[in-house]
């Protein structure tokens, strides 16, 4: 070995020598310049010396101009010509950080990454792109080429060296082959250098752009670097031209990510609008592949760098564009609009109300801006000749002043301030407050109508605190996620909504208070005599009835002949003590007007109750209680504590106002605000100093009491991020009147009912859960029922013989979800999430709300590759993958 190095060092002394003109000293080995810049001084050689012409570099523009066209011709027979991307293009940037901090790399962290790109933005102060390439069409990207370098004519040998740094520092030109889309799937080990810049730099929904998602849709599980296809691995994406890369190329691919997840040949560019509602959030498969301060640093970077900030003209006010100042008046304004998305929308600057083009008001921002235009009467579309600053107010916006007792009639021309007073135009004479009762406020939440904050002054405290901190951070805060929850009357709604109340897991500063406890109670003392009253008619006719059988029995005729057979006893017969407040209690019954006496009368009567109850008469028409029409199992958990339940003293348990009927039953619709703790499953990554924000949850519901105009009702709700509808599973078997009373299935009421939500106008783009509620009691239906009882479950047949009725029961259950999940995919073509609970376990309702909060969040990154394949698949696959919740 040492003897062949020395010869080779021979070698080359030889040559210089040769090189150098005569006398010159040989440079010692630590100056040696291998490079083309030594001067060859030395005797003409015999063949041709390789040429390189020098580079024009035009000042300030930093244009370097190059991309050519390897020619074939040298050396292939291939009638195809190579594309040869080298550096550098007046519309594209060079990147030194391709070379630092994209590919063959450790990962750097984020700080360090940031110097560097900050380094590239501000020395070549434009778009992106040293490579130009396609992993999705030849055809496509020879447009491409040919469109942006037409006259860059070095042509350069196919054979030339391939180096990655090399072509994006200008030395050394790399040789990119274009790969159509079968080769790349093909093709597992290729070099993925690849990147679709092209496609970033096309305007939002070019049809280049859609060429390229349809394309990258179709093939979204296929890693773009590295070309595994295994569809259960994740893969993170491009925010801006939607490559998709494996866990081990994610870093090779996006280098340090100091604008967030880009491909490193996107950095710079506008990111798909699309992907705007996912900045910041954090991928499951990030939070492996990097360290929790990377994944910080990255998430913020993501956020609040420059490239990914909206662009003013993605934004109209009031008919006209903004401009750059504009744009940054109203998102350093204290109270800035909310996820502010590219779109069309109004701005009244003296109330400050915000809507989008055409809608109802949707926010309240800071007011006074001076942006875009004037407003407009029908900026919001409205039809009701009530003026508010010149706006022609919307109907929604109308039944909220009558409600709040502004007087309104038609051609009213209101002036309102930003403070909520209010004033008829040209008057001079304050009104008012819209916004000043509580009732105002609630009635504004509930029908989605912004309201301002409660405490002006704490508006300026903290809108000095928002204008200090970024734009996006403080957006973070004040997001409430409606949820809408609906069902049949009996389905559980209601019992769902109290255990999502009660659950101090989820409460939101929203406790009952003493009133609503003291409402509970009496709703509770008030049901104890419904209850009776049903088992007292029960009763009576229970008797009839015995007394005709037994009759009949005796002797021909087919009733009581005799007063001696009237009179004669039968098990239902109630002690003669009780006969006058039973037929007292059924009289007030029959009037309707139960309020009017009880539960006045409660504490006066509770000892007669509780002896009613424990008679023996009717303790037997108990037993018949499936055939006694609307009276509920829970009877039995009250009526056995009558005397307790009616003393003064008496304070309802958690689990009294879970059984509790009619709790939310006073207009139809009751609503809470309560939040999650979002920090799981990267709970890892925030310390307790700096928690993430706890997104805000208001469930809405609605009983379907409350449903008589339903129609109307809907579409305030519009906005709701998932529509959460409940079904008695026990209903299968069960009979229910229709509008006409004529008895129908409950079960086919129930999927109706479904059927006329999910076809509603409004919550088209709405994801359902359908929550398929009291497991158990159809646990204890399901073996002396069979589900066929139900005609739509007709073909019901399980695959063997069940002597196990859970067995029979999740078989039943899966087969009802599914038949749910079809009708639901005919009418949308998208797939239905389903849940199980049973509504009187506190922990099947957390799991249940647990559960939601996950497909709101996948909702918000759809474009999770794991999520995508179930949904490609097969609309019946596991959806989530909430762990005690079951479903198919
Ligand atoms: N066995 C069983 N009973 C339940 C379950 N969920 C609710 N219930 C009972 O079913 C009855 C009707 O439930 P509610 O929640 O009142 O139903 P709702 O009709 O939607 O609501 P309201 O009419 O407002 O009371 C009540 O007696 C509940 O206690 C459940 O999962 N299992």
């Amino acid at each position: 070995m040492a003897s062949e190095s020395i010869e080779e060092d021979k070698k080359w002394e030889a040559m210089l020598r040769r090189m150098l003109p005569t006398g010159a000293p040989l440079p010692d080995e630590d100056h040696l310049d291998y490079s083309f810049a030594v001067e060859y001084a030395g005797p003409p050689v015999p063949y041709d010396v390789p040429r390189v012409d020098p580079l024009e570099i035009a000042c300030g523009g930093g244009s370097i101009r190059t991309l050519s066209i390897a020619s074939s011709a040298s050396d292939h027979a291939s009638a195809v010509a190579v594309p040869v991307a080298m550096p550098v293009h007046h519309r594209f940037p060079m990147f030194s950080r391709v070379r630092n901090g994209g590919f063959n790399r450790e990962p750097r962290s984020p700080v360090e990454s940031q110097r560097s790109s900050s380094v590239s933005r501000t020395q070549f102060d434009s778009r992106s792109g040293e490579v130009v390439r396609s992993d999705f069409s030849l055809e496509v990207a020879e447009r491409e080429v040919t469109a942006d370098f037409s006259d860059s004519v070095t042509p350069i040998p196919k054979s030339a060296p391939l180096g990655r740094g090399g072509a994006v520092e200008g030395k050394r030109p790399i040789t990119v082959t274009f790969r159509t889309l079968k080769d790349s799937e093909d093709d597992h080990d290729y070099d993925g250098y690849l990147s679709s810049q092209s496609v970033a730099t096309e305007p939002v929904g070019s049809p280049f752009a859609s060429v390229h998602s349809a394309n990258t849709s179709k093939k979204r599980w296929i890693c773009s670097r590295c070309g595994n296809r295994n569809r259960l691995k994740e893969k993170e994406a491009c925010f801006v031209c939607d490559s998709r890369y494996c866990s081990n190329c994610v870093l090779k691919a996006m280098g340090s990510m100091p604008e967030g997840r880009k491909c490193v040949s996107c950095i710079g560019m506008p990111i798909h609008e699309s992907r705007r509602s996912t900045l910041g959030k954090c991928s499951r498969m990030l939070s492996r592949v990097c360290s929790p301060l990377e994944i910080k640093q990255i998430m913020r970077a993501e956020k609040e760098c420059a490239a990914n900030q909206l662009r003013p003209e993605q934004l109209i006010v009031n008919g006209r564009q903004l401009r750059q100042e504009e744009l940054a008046e109203i998102l350093g304004c204290p109270i800035p609009p909310q996820k502010l998305k590219p779109g069309r929308y109004w701005y009244d600057k003296d109330s400050g109300l915000w809507g989008k083009e055409g809608e109802k008001p949707d926010k309240i921002v800071s007011s006074k801006l001076n942006i875009g235009g004037k407003l407009q009467t029908e900026a919001s579309n409205g039809s009701t000749r009530v003026y508010m600053n010149g706006r022609e107010i919307t109907k929604v916006e109308l039944r909220v002043l009558k409600l709040a007792n502004v007087q309104c009639p038609r051609d009213t021309h209101f002036w309102v301030y930003d403070d909520g007073s209010y004033e008829e135009e040209g008057q001079n004479n304050i009104k008012g407050n819209i916004w000043g009762k509580a009732s105002t406020r609630l009635v504004c939440s509930l029908f989605s109508l912004p309201v301002p904050p409660n405490n002006p002054s704490g508006v300026e405290e903290n809108a000095t605190n928002h204008s200090t901190r970024s734009v996006p951070e403080y957006l973070e805060h004040g997001r409430v996620q409606k949820l809408l929850l609906f069902g049949m009357e009996g389905s559980g709604t209601a019992t769902l909504f109290k255990q999502a109340c009660l659950s101090a897991k989820f409460l939101y500063g929203n406790k009952f208070s003493t009133e609503e406890v003291q409402d509970i109670k009496l709703m509770i003392q008030s049901n104890m005599y419904k209850y009776l009253s049903i088992l007292l008619e029960g009763r009576e006719q229970f008797e009839e009835e015995a007394r005709k059988q037994s009759t009949s029995l005796d002797g021909e005729g087919s009733g009581p002949e005799t007063e001696a057979d009237e009179n004669k006893p039968t098990i239902y017969s109630i002690n003669q003590r009780f006969k006058h407040f039973s037929n007292w209690l059924l009289e007030i019954m029959a009037t309707g007007d139960l309020e009017a006496f009880f539960p006045a009368a409660t504490r006066e009567y509770a000892p007669m109750v509780d002896e009613i109850w424990r008679d023996h008469a009717v303790q037997e028409t108990y037993k018949r209680k499936e055939e006694l029409h609307n009276f509920p199992d829970v009877a039995k958990y009250f009526l056995d504590r009558a005397i307790e339940i009616s003393s003064n003293e008496y304070e309802p348990s958690e689990k009294d106002i879970i059984f509790a009927e009619g709790v939310t039953q006073c207009n139809g619709v009751a609503f809470m605000d309560f939040s999650f703790d979002d920090r799981s499953p990267m709970s890892e990554i925030y310390n307790n100093d700096n928690p993430p924000p706890l997104t805000k949850y208001q469930l809405i519901c609605i009983n379907s009491k409350g449903l008589h105009d339903r129609c109307k009702w809907l579409e305030m709700f519009e906005d709701v991020r998932v529509v959460i509808f409940c079904v008695a599973l026990s209903d299968y078997d069960q009979m229910w009147p229709n509008s006409t009373g004529e008895l129908r299935n409950k079960m086919l009421v129930s999927r109706d009912l479904f059927k006329s939500l999910v076809r509603h106008p409004c919550f088209k783009d709405t994801p359902f859960v359908l929550l398929l509620n009291k497991y158990d009691a159809f646990e204890d239906k399901i073996n002396k029922a069979p589900l066929s009882t139900c005609e739509w479950f007709g073909d019901f047949s399980p695959v063997r013989p069940h002597h196990n009725y859970h067995a029979l029961a999740q078989q039943a259950y899966y087969y009802i979800a599914v038949r749910f999940k079809e009708l639901y995919y005919s009418i949308t073509g998208q797939k239905l999430f389903v849940g199980q609970t049973r509504a009187r376990d506190r922990a099947s309702v957390d799991e249940a709300f647990k559960y939601i909060r996950e497909i709101i969040k996948w909702e918000d990154e759809k474009d999770d590759d794991v999520y995508e394949i179930n949904q490609e698949d097969s609309f019946y696959s596991t959806e989530m993958s909430s762990p005690n919740i079951r479903q198919e």
